[in-house]
């Protein structure tokens, strides 16, 4: 048997929009479907959290990477573009609690105890993520851009460029040549 959903499983699961070829492990929790859309050729490994939750939404381009472990939460929208990838073990928390101590934290207490903060997360083209690493609300990833593995990114990171570290910090900038290499796939499919 299948760790993947088949085409029929994965309408059953009633998100807003799933397109085409897509492998979706059975292990991955998904929150929300109904603000959930999926393009085509989209995997999702194992033991993934995916969570649309307050009055959120994740949307997901074609030929997105989401290696297992990883733990999507998007009270204000989480947007992953076209070929983009999240490695193992990846956090997206589209939202926090104020840690400094002036309010309570964590969803076990009421609302007007807690001061949250919750904003769109964008992923955009052809980004990769590192393994390990933790993205905060508001930030945007930027087209072609690569996030080392174990940083912790609380500010946006431009186009094309590396950025490492806890913050994460751009070093270099990355090559464009994929946005040709994506061309050349696109006209052969
Ligand atoms: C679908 C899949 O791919 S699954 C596999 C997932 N893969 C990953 O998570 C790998 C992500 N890649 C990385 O983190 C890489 O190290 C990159 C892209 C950040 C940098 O790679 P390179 O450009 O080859 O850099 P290089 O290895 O030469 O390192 C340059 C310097 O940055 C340091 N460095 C490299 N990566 C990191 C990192 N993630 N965090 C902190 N420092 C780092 C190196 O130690 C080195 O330091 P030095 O100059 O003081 O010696």
């Amino acid at each position: 048997m299948s760790n993947f959903y088949n085409d029929e499983e994965l309408a059953q699961l009633g998100f807003k929009s799933v397109g085409r070829n897509n492998k979706i492990s059975k292990k991955t929790s998904f929150y929300n479907t109904s603000r959930i859309e999926l393009g085509n050729d989209v995997r999702i490994d194992d033991f993934c959290v995916i969570s649309a939750c307050a009055e959120g939404f994740v949307k997901i381009g074609n030929r997105v990477h989401i290696a297992a472990h990883c733990f999507i939460e998007a009270p204000a929208g989480v947007t992953l573009e076209d070929f983009s990838g999240l490695a193992a073990r990846c956090t997206i928390y589209g939202g926090s609690d104020d840690y400094g101590g002036e309010y309570l934290t964590n969803p076990c207490v009421p609302l007007e105890f807690r001061k949250c903060t919750n904003k769109h997360v964008h992923i955009k083209k052809h980004a990769v993520i590192g393994t390990g690493s933790t993205i905060l609300f508001g930030v945007t990833i930027g087209a072609g851009s690569a996030v080392g593995s174990m940083a912790f990114v609380t500010k946006s990171i431009p186009d094309s460029a590396i950025a490492i570290g806890i913050p994460a910090k751009v070093v270099k900038k990355r090559s464009a040549k994929l946005f040709e290499l994506e061309e050349q796939l696109l006209k052969k499919q």
